[in-house]
């Protein structure tokens, strides 16, 4: 079997439609994947370059240089596009207007140089490795807290081949071309662009579907571990974590504190503002809570309206300042409602010990601070109480 360039483009067609359809299936299903649908359409585009180069064959020649150009370039615009829109609300994207330009210069400087083989086949691939720096700028994230994603290093490995395979080629162009010959584009260059962008976009797209797929897993996690009105973590989460800092705080020989916190009086909160505004005081409640604690300290909502606070490394001294301190803060100032001040106050019962390697110890330490709560319920509110 003899494989012509005919052969060869319908077979990269082929390849590059199966890799495109999967994912514009799934992008135009499940709305909730960020960017997909736009990645999709770039591979749509890119699949459609392959008959555009076919076309020479037919002499038509100007129509496919015109073709190819504009739909590889448009490929690179709607994958930078895809990963802006992914990175949204996460890092500073690139204006889309700095992304389109490229592809216009480059379809200037095509018309510009039709006839002229050597200077528009290095200038363009002088612009097209400016768009897929940009596509890397993009991928890398400037500015991005969040980099831990595989799929994220995947697709910064695919645009840093991109970028380069272009740059090599560029450089090539200018130093191997035989500047006499019609067409310049030596077959190594064009035999190695031709793997390199086909591998590239694999790659890339893998990387990207990855992307999508750890950030979905992400999302998953954090809505079964968080509360989502006070973006505390929930109970279950918070017996997750207990056993290890029980475990911490034995072998280092530390108190650990435990403030179980509970607004006082809630209800009245909810009859007089109504639910929504009962929500929003929890809301500022949390966060007051939460400003007032170390990192390595771990809040959860623990039932309707109240917290469990527990705290690595402190003593009863320490934790009954520190609650003490957090029940000022919910004191005042009042909780600024869209049409009222709320007026809010805050019971905590504080334990702190080491806990024993009993199987229930921390749950013992949890009742005793439940019990200080009540005492502290019992004894007017508005106030700290200690077991
Ligand atoms: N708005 C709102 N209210 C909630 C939520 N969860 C629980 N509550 C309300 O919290 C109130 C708790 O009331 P109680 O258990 O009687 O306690 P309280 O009124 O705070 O009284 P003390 O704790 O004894 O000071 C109830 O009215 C619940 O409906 C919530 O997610 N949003």
């Amino acid at each position: 079997m003899t494989l012509d360039l005919a052969t060869l483009l319908a077979a990269t067609m082929a390849a590059a439609t199966a890799q495109a359809l999967p994912i514009v299936f799934v992008a135009l299903r499940a709305r909730l994947h960020r960017g997909l649908a736009l990645w999709g359409l770039g591979l749509v585009v890119n699949a459609l370059s392959y008959p555009a180069f076919g076309l020479r064959a037919f002499g038509w020649t100007e129509v496919s240089i015109l073709a190819t150009n504009l739909l590889s370039g448009l490929t690179l615009v709607l994958h930078t596009l895809a990963i802006a829109s992914f990175q949204r609300h996460r890092a500073q994207p690139v204006r889309s207007a700095l992304v389109w330009l490229p592809l216009a210069v480059n379809m200037v400087v095509v018309l510009l140089f039709m006839r002229d083989d050597h200077w528009r086949n290095i200038l363009v691939a002088s612009i097209q490795s400016v768009m897929a720096g940009m596509l890397l700028y993009q991928a890398w994230g400037p500015a991005l807290v969040e980099r831990r994603l595989t799929g994220r290093r995947v697709l910064i490995a695919g645009c840093a081949g991109l970028v380069l395979t272009l740059v090599v080629r560029t450089a090539y162009m200018v130093w191997a071309s035989d500047w006499d010959a019609v067409y310049n584009v030596p077959g190594q260059v064009q035999g190695l662009t031709y793997f390199a962008v086909m591998a590239v976009l694999l790659v890339n797209s893998m990387g990207f579907v990855l992307m999508q797929m750890e950030f979905a897993l992400e999302q998953q996690h954090a809505l079964a571990t968080h509360d989502s009105l006070t973006g505390l973590y929930n109970r279950s989460a918070l017996q997750d974590l207990l056993p290890a800092l029980g475990a911490r705080a034995r072998r280092q020989g530390e108190p650990l504190a435990f403030l179980m916190l509970d607004i006082d009086h809630f209800k009245r909160v909810n009859d007089t503002y109504g639910h929504l505004a009962g929500d929003a005081v929890l809301r500022e409640v949390a966060l007051r809570i939460r400003q007032r604690l170390r990192q390595a300290d771990v809040v959860a909502r623990y039932g309707g309206e109240e917290f469990l606070a527990v705290l690595p490394a402190t003593d009863q001294a320490g934790a009954l300042r520190l609650a003490e301190h957090v029940r000022k803060a919910i004191e005042s100032p009042p909780v600024r409602l869209a049409n009222a001040m709320v007026p809010i106050t805050l019971s905590v019962g504080v334990h702190a010990g080491i806990p024993d390697d009993s199987p229930r110890a921390l749950d013992a330490q949890i009742g005793l601070s439940d019990e200080a709560l009540y005492a502290a319920k019992n004894a007017g509110r508005n106030r700290v109480e200690w077991r």
